[in-house]
């Protein structure tokens, strides 16, 4: 710490520390401040509420088990409230980047709340942070249950509604876009058509299962560690702790949490963050796809497709006066690359658990929990900003689906796919439609169709259905 800093001694079991005099942590942490200057990146709010109140429901179990006292139980529960609800978040200084098993973090929260406990009972009873606070537990059961109880809590009531809320914005559109045709395209080339709402219904059903495959993970998520204490064993823990602790946090959190069905899965692997970890990448992915589309199909206005107009939102060049640029769609596609890149780092991290622990678990939740942060947001101002101000550019949308060569397909049945193939290269070098070359080149007369066969095969809308 700053030399110039006011400061107290505390101590721990290698000796020591010199605390800053306002912090309410102590030794342990102090060591990690000055061990891990790493980031400067914290853990995240959800994620100090999460390991808050682990230790309120341990120190209420742990009461009613005989492990504490009840004055000190009491204590701890009101400072771990407090924590839970923010108000010392300040107090949490240590980096992410720290040791494997956020031991570091787990001891910052029992420092913090063993002195919270402690003003709070009469002079000379003191809560000890290992002693009182992580009595029954271990950073190695604590903390990877933290992780899991913040992100089945972020994942839940954050990310889901927020999916959800951009699905139905998707929906919405495709119900007012559903007469709206224009050109299908595949390979970026003019395809046969499509609507407007056949598209963004197809973006709406990317998120709807973006959702479901959430929801599928949750019940593996929502499983916790916790009672395995150092290896899974539970060493340290008395009969029942674990199922009372769990059933306590989920009382206070409303969260769908479980107590592990193997202990030493558990504690030795983190699986189940690695696979809400992929889910998200899904969604980032469909969200870079509905993204790209918009983007290209705004493009313009004079020079791109210009099949759609998304909302003016601010102006978009520092040099070209007027211009406007598709800035949320960018924003969007900057999140889905950054929980791509989570992703690979929460896989990374899951594959190095070693024997009973893994040790990589505070860079898993830094880079889960931001996944989850990021895409509930990027979804909700996709919906709100860009999505339900769209409109459609009809006429232009309409010329295009029928200026398409691939709009010959339906005359298969009629002339024979190579037949038709000659149609639509000779529509283009001679830039006529489809209908004119077909009537000037004699299959009519020749009886393969009539010309009210041939209109209703050139219908683009019949085609969106057919
Ligand atoms: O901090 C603990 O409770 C255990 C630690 O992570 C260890 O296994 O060395």
């Amino acid at each position: 710490m700053n030399e110039a800093e006011d400061y107290r001694i505390e101590h721990d079991s290698m000796g020591e520390v010199r605390v800053p005099a306002h912090a309410k942590w102590r030794a342990q942490t102090q060591r990690a401040v000055e061990n891990f200057p790493v980031s400067g990146q914290r853990l995240e709010r959800a994620h100090i509420e999460a390991l808050a109140r682990i230790k309120a429901a341990a120190a209420k179990v742990n009461a009613e088990l005989g492990v504490i006292e009840k004055d000190r139980a009491e204590a701890i529960e009101s400072a771990a409230e407090e924590v839970a609800g923010g108000r010392w978040d300040e107090h949490f200084p240590v980096d992410v980047f720290q040791t494997g098993s956020g031991t570091s973090s787990n001891m910052n929260t029992n420092e913090v709340i063993a002195t919270l406990a402690t003003e709070r009972l009469p002079e000379g009873r003191e809560v000890h942070p290992n002693d009182h606070v992580n009595a029954s537990q271990s950073s190695n059961d604590v903390f990877p249950s933290s992780i899991h109880i913040a992100a089945t809590g972020a994942v839940t009531r954050d990310l889901i509604p927020a999916l959800d809320h951009l699905a139905a914005a998707l929906e919405r559109k495709s119900a007012e876009f559903a007469t709206v045709v224009k050109s299908g395209r595949t390979h970026l080339m003019d395809a046969t058509p499509v609507t407007l709402g056949q598209e963004f219904g197809g973006y709406a059903a990317q998120i709807r299962y973006g959702v479901e495959r959430l929801r599928a993970a949750l019940p593996r998520l929502a499983e916790l560690p916790l009672g395995g204490t150092a290896v899974g064993t539970g060493i340290n823990t008395p009969a029942g702790f674990s199922a009372a602790v769990i059933a306590e946090v989920a009382r206070a959190t409303g969260l769908p949490l479980t107590e592990a069905r193997d202990h030493f899965e558990a504690q030795g692997a983190r699986d189940a963050l690695v696979e809400t970890s992929g889910q998200l990448r899904t969604v980032a992915v469909s969200l870079t796809k509905i993204a790209n589309d918009l983007r290209w199909m705004s493009s313009g206005p004079r020079t791109g497709l210009a099949e759609i107009n998304l909302p003016d939102l601010q102006p978009g060049s520092s040099i070209m006066p007027g211009k406007v640029n598709p800035v949320i769609p960018e924003a969007v596609l900057m999140v889905a690359a950054q929980v791509t890149g989570n992703d690979t780092t929460v896989a990374v991290a899951g594959a190095a658990g070693n024997f009973e622990l893994n040790v990589m678990l505070p860079v898993m939740a830094k880079n889960l929990l931001e996944s989850v942060r990021l895409l509930a947001n990027a979804s909700r101002l996709l919906a709100d900003r860009t999505v339900d101000g769209i409109t459609a550019n009809v006429e232009r949308a309409r010329e295009y689906a029928e200026s398409s060569p691939s709009v010959v397909t339906p005359l298969n049945k009629y002339i024979g796919y190579e037949e038709a193939a000659k149609v639509a290269k000779k529509s283009l070098a001679e830039r006529k439609t489809i209908r004119e070359v077909v009537l000037a080149s004699g299959y009519v007369e020749r009886g393969d169709l009539t010309v009210e066969q041939l209109d209703e095969a050139l219908d683009v809308l019949r085609m969106t259905r057919p």
